[in-house]
């Protein structure tokens, strides 16, 4: 087997990072097939703009609404996950694939209850928004947690008329209060406007595609 994703290696991608009570953490899942640095900028910003003492970037074990046939392995995306995020507060880890968590209700159901004195945020892209609605009790999850949307090139029109973001309109924050957020109680959610990229992982797997079958 090849040394790099043998399970002893695995473990060390998929324990939760240190935290302490109180501490505001935003939670940002992801296929990260590869990561890039508009994964970066969504990270700084979110730790930014909502005053988090730590981001967890969760490198999901695979998207259940995606086609996993051009997923790389979950180490190899943790590895470059952590190679383009280099932040002292922004901590790595594919600990969902070790719980054997398939949907993001699972992972924040977990957390919140296993780390109840921590106060967790949900951070996702525009685009994520449109298609919250196909999310697996996707009310839950709003019951649960706050939720913070980056602005996306390509979602930005799309993501506040939304099924999900009708269905929550009232519970929306306006973005001058997002400092304070990660402490208040679910249902609660921003739209976070700001710097955009352009980049996806999409076109960085074409782009990988096509060198390989020049
Ligand atoms: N350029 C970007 N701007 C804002 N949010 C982004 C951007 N790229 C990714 N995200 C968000 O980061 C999270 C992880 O995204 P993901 O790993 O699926 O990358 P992706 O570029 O969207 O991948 P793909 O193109 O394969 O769908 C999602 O919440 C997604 O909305
Ligand atoms: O729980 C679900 O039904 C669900 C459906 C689609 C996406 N997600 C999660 O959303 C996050 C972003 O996924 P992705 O592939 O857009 O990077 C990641 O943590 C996925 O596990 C979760």
């Amino acid at each position: 087997m090849n040394q790099r994703f043998s399970p002893v290696h695995l473990s060390g991608i998929t324990r939760l990072p240190p935290s302490g009570a109180g501490m505001r953490i935003g939670l940002f899942g992801g296929s990260f097939n590869p990561a890039h640095k508009g994964h970066l900028l969504v990270a700084e910003q979110a730790l930014t703009r909502l005053g988090l003492d730590a981001l967890w970037v969760l490198v999901t074990p695979g998207n259940p609404l995606k086609n996993r046939a051009d997923l790389a392995p979950l180490a190899q995306r943790v590895e470059g996950a952590r190679t383009v995020m280099t932040h002292p507060r922004i901590k790595v880890t594919g600990f969902e694939a070790a719980k054997g968590f398939t949907y993001s209700y699972q992972t924040i159901r977990f957390l919140t209850r296993t780390l109840g004195d921590r106060h967790f945020v949900w951070i996702m892209g525009a685009d994520n928004m449109v298609g919250f609605h196909h999310w697996q009790r996707w009310r839950d999850i709003a019951d649960m947690v706050p939720i913070a949307i980056y602005v996306r090139p390509g979602s930005a029109r799309l993501a506040p008329s939304s099924r999900a973001a009708e269905a929550l309109e009232r519970y929306r924050v306006d973005e001058s209060d997002a400092p304070g957020l990660a402490l208040q109680k679910p249902p609660a959610w921003v739209y976070l406007h700001g710097r955009q990229s352009g980049l996806s992982s999409s076109a960085i797997r074409a782009r990988r595609h096509v060198s390989s079958t020049k």
